[in-house]
């Protein structure tokens, strides 16, 4: 069975990348989805939205909901203090071991933990199972209608304290508007809009900061 698009970006990676250098994987990938196939990361032009927020945050624990192939797992560990820790939830299961050996040829092993699962059912776990207190960072870019009641979740679950930092990729497209509907306007939330455009292409696309305020 010929092999996927993951399949094909990893063995990019495998090939071209300098094994234990975050940024040569990133490039690598980024180069690939811009030449030969576009695929769901996102991206270099979003990316260093990311980076600001990360840095800004400079978080201890951090969670990111929909792994995909990594990209942005590595674009975030690579910036974590030696003391953090960086959790990532993805139910795909072709996609795990992918992302897996991605982080793992960025060097970036330690400082991240893939779960494999629905957001859903393993959010409610982080505290118990993971020995999560809360979350300092949280990167949603999972399914665009699961990011507002799996936010709710992070609430409900104690897992967000004041000033918990919460970046939301395609706001823009696909776009995540009952999200938008629950963060802004919301006296527990501190909203900023990032104007982009969807990764490796000129349409436009938008990333929401949103500040947990207790
Ligand atoms: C949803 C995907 C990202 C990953 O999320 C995992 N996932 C899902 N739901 C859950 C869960 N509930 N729990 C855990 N993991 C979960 C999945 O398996 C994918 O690997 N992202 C997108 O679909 C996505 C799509 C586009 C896009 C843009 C223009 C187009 F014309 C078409 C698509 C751009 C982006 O920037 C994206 O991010
Ligand atoms: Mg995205």
């Amino acid at each position: 069975m010929d092999q996927s698009k993951e399949q094909r970006i990893l063995n990019s990676v495998s090939y071209n990348a300098i094994k234990g250098d975050a940024e040569s994987v990133l490039d690598c990938i980024d180069k690939y989805c811009s030449q030969k196939e576009w695929a769901m990361n996102v991206g270099d032009e979003k990316g260093l939205i990311l980076d600001k927020i990360v840095k800004e945050a400079d978080p201890t624990v951090a969670l990111e909901l929909g792994t995909y192939c990594g990209y942005s797992a590595v674009r975030i560990a690579r910036l974590l203090k030696p003391s953090a820790h960086l959790f990532s939830i993805e139910f795909n299961a072709e996609f795990v071991p992918i992302a897996k050996e991605i982080i793992e040829i960025a060097g970036l092993e330690d400082k991240v933990t893939i779960l494999e699962g629905h957001a859903q059912d393993i959010i409610p776990q982080l505290k118990t199972k993971y020995n999560v207190d809360t979350l300092d960072f949280v990167f949603l870019d999972h399914w665009k209608d699961r990011y507002a009641p799996d936010t709710i979740l992070l609430e409900q679950y104690g897992l967000l304290r004041k000033g918990s930092i919460l970046l939301a990729d395609n706001i823009g497209f696909p776009g995540a508007p009952d999200f938008l509907k629950h963060v802004r306007n919301n006296e527990h939330y501190e909203c900023t809009h990032y104007p982009s455009h969807l990764e490796y292409m000129k349409a436009p696309d938008a990333m929401e900061k949103a500040v947990y305020l207790g």
